[in-house]
């Protein structure tokens, strides 16, 4: 029986964790982690079999290691392991949004009989803890691995198949690439929404409403400010170097557009707006790729209690499941919007169908 010893329980280990069970439901789980109540809701929740009681403890037998920490304290636990007897042939990898520090410092303090790789999901979200896992979070998103340039193919593929249960896409790439893609496409988005956050907050002592007038847009583009702070002070100081030269571009950015702004220069402001629309369009949202496939439909409906049940009511009834259901835009005295995700077209579809059926509701396609 393969043992799996997880290191950090939270959402991205509880959710590679649940993953792994369906797939392979005779491999041994074990988990720690630094907080006790996270290690117990993992036990109660099934994501691990058994609990560790030290890091020592759990690795030492593993045929896996799954550290699932934020990257500095990954860093601090290879270092641990480097001075632990483990399992020969072992592989360990981490899930880290960096890669360079944390690729480089397996390889000075992790011996010669074990193999490390390098792993990152790129798929998640801005809530934490076990709580928040899912056994289907990465399904198609890509799931990155930055394997040493002599590693053999053979242990890729073993680590590939213990992640099969994720049903992500599996992209091998350096560690240097990765930290500047992600860097433009998760890390510096970081920073605007903390940035957006931060500039309403400075304004609400003029503006008092500024808060509860926050419609779909803002909520939107600064959603991922409620991610967590350990782990983006993490990911920014292990990043510095790229994350310094994407500062440089967007202050030019900035100035560049300020200049449009300040000379009344439509037509390139339209310019701008119109090519970026173009390409943000252009995402694979539909397809497999790096942005998990959910199809959303809206229903304005009429902002009283127990509307959300009665709408979800109807559904079950159809036997139609539901992936995510929020309330996007909570408009005073009138209608509240509600944003709910499946994970077919067909399903939503169906729902569509189902709403109309049962009620007056307007319903929307995005
Ligand atoms: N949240 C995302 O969207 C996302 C996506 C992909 C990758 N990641 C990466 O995954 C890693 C974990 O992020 P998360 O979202 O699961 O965070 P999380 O806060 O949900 O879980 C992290 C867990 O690690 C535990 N932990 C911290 N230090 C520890 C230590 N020294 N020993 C044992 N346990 C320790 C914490 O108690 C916590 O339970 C981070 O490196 C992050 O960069 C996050
Ligand atoms: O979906 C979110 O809220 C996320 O922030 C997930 C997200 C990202 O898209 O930036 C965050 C960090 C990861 O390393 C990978 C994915």
């Amino acid at each position: 029986m393969k043992k799996v010893f997880f290191i950090g329980l939270g959402l991205i280990g509880g959710s590679i964790a649940l993953s792994i069970k369906k797939e392979y439901d005779d491999y041994e789980m074990i988990g720690y982690d630094i907080q006790d109540d996270q290690t117990k809701m993992a036990k109660a929740l099934n994501v691990i079999d058994e609990v560790a009681s030290s890091i020592k403890e759990g690795a030492e037998g593993a045929d896996f290691i799954i550290l699932s920490t934020p990257v500095e304290q990954t860093i601090c636990i290879l270092s641990e392991l480097g001075k632990i007897k483990l399992k020969t042939n072992a592989i360990i990898t981490d899930v880290g949004s960096t890669k360079k520090k944390i690729v480089e410092h397996a390889k000075r303090t992790l011996p010669n009989h074990v193999t490390f790789i390098g792993g990152h999901p790129m798929a998640g979200s801005h809530k934490s803890g076990v709580i928040a896992a899912k056994a289907h979070l990465f399904e198609n998103a890509f799931y990155i691995l930055t394997p040493n340039e002599n590693e053999s193919e053979e242990n890729v593929n073993q680590l590939k198949a213990l992640l099969k249960g994720t049903k992500a896409q599996f992209v091998v790439m350096n560690p240097e690439e990765h930290d500047y893609i992600t860097g433009i496409i998760s890390h510096f988005p970081h920073i605007i929404a903390a940035s957006l956050v931060h500039q309403a907050e400075k304004n609400e002592d003029h503006f008092p409403l500024i808060k509860r007038m926050a419609a779909g847009g803002f909520r939107d583009i600064t959603r991922i400010a409620s991610g967590n702070p350990i782990m983006w002070r993490d990911i920014l100081l292990h990043n510095k170097n790229i994350i310094s030269k994407l500062f440089e571009q967007w202050i030019e950015e900035m100035k560049k557009l300020q200049k449009m702004v300040q000379e009344e220069n439509g037509h390139e402001i339209y310019t701008y707006f119109h090519q970026a629309k173009t390409y943000r369009d252009g995402l694979p949202e539909r397809q497999k790729g790096a942005i998990p496939s959910f199809y959303d439909l809206y229903v304005d409906v009429p902002d009283y209690p127990g509307v959300i049940s009665e709408i979800t009511g109807y559904l079950a009834k159809e036997n139609i499941s539901i992936t995510n259901i929020q309330i996007i835009e909570a408009r005073e005295e009138i209608y509240g919007v509600l944003r709910i995700s499946f994970q077919s077209e067909h399903d939503r579809d169906q729902a569509n169908q189902c709403i109309k059926k049962y009620t007056n509701y307007e319903t929307f396609i995005q």
